[in-house]
């Protein structure tokens, strides 16, 4: 697919040993293709292992910098896929086996700012395993700097679901399906999401559903 592709393409650029220092403009458009749904945790997180286990340690270092940017903006369905105990089992296999010192110091780092973050949310306990084994295994975490566990952009809020239009109450059925607002996550009919806009603060940078509701508060003047 035409995003799979042009997300590897970013992928290659962010992490090119030829770099001097983070790409941040193909790493921000990365995180705005996760955040506008284009491409799914999962499959950048698959993308960046291969990056993360390279044999050049640049190119492992700046893969862990693009992990790094793309937790703090694409925010709680990142946060979940990053916390499988899959991908938490990739990052203790990486922490043994990278031959690059700089890569398991920033490795460390971020695993423990990463637990200070999600520290109220029993949904990422296995990235809380992850750091308990690191630490009987002996690993040595840095000092904690809370300032950096701050992640603050905001993200698309989850979808609601129901069996009525959220706005009108008519009945979903075969013939009445159901939509979602981008901008609300709220359930609705076709009549009443019928309208589209961008969605900036969300990162969406393209035409998405909304809700009539949205639309209005969307489209009133900014208040100068
Ligand atoms: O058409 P369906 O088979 O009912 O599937 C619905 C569409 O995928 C809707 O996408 P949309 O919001 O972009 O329309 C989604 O919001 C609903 O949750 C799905 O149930
Ligand atoms: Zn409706
Ligand atoms: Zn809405």
């Amino acid at each position: 697919m035409f995003r799979n592709r042009n997300f590897e393409t970013l992928l290659e650029k962010a992490t090119s040993h030829l770099l001097m220092e983070q790409d941040l403009a193909s790493t921000l458009q990365m995180c705005d293709l996760i955040r506008q749904d284009d491409i799914q945790p999962k499959f950048a997180l698959n993308s960046l292992k291969k990056k993360l286990s390279s044999e050049n340690p640049h190119t492992a270092l700046y893969a862990l910098l693009v992990l790094e940017s793309m937790v703090k903006n694409c925010g709680t369905v990142f946060h979940e896929e990053l916390t499988t105990k899959a991908f938490c089992d990739f990052l203790h296999d990486l922490s043994k086996t990278t031959p690059h010192e700089n890569v398991r110091n920033k490795l460390l780092e971020l695993i423990q700012t990463w637990n200070f973050a999600f520290r109220k949310n029993p949904k990422h306990g296995a990235l809380k395993d992850l750091m308990n084994t690191m630490k009987l295994e002996g690993r040595k975490f840095p000092v904690l700097r809370e300032s950096d566990a701050m992640f603050s952009s905001d993200t698309a809020p989850e979808w609601a679901d129901g069996d009525v239009c959220h706005r009108c109450r008519v009945q979903f059925g075969m013939l009445q399906r159901k939509h979602h607002c981008r901008a609300c996550g709220q359930v609705f009919c076709g009549l009443c999401t019928s309208k589209t806009s961008t969605l900036p603060k969300y990162g969406i940078e393209k035409e998405v559903r909304v809700c009539d509701a949205c639309y209005d508060e969307i489209m009133k003047p900014s208040s100068a």
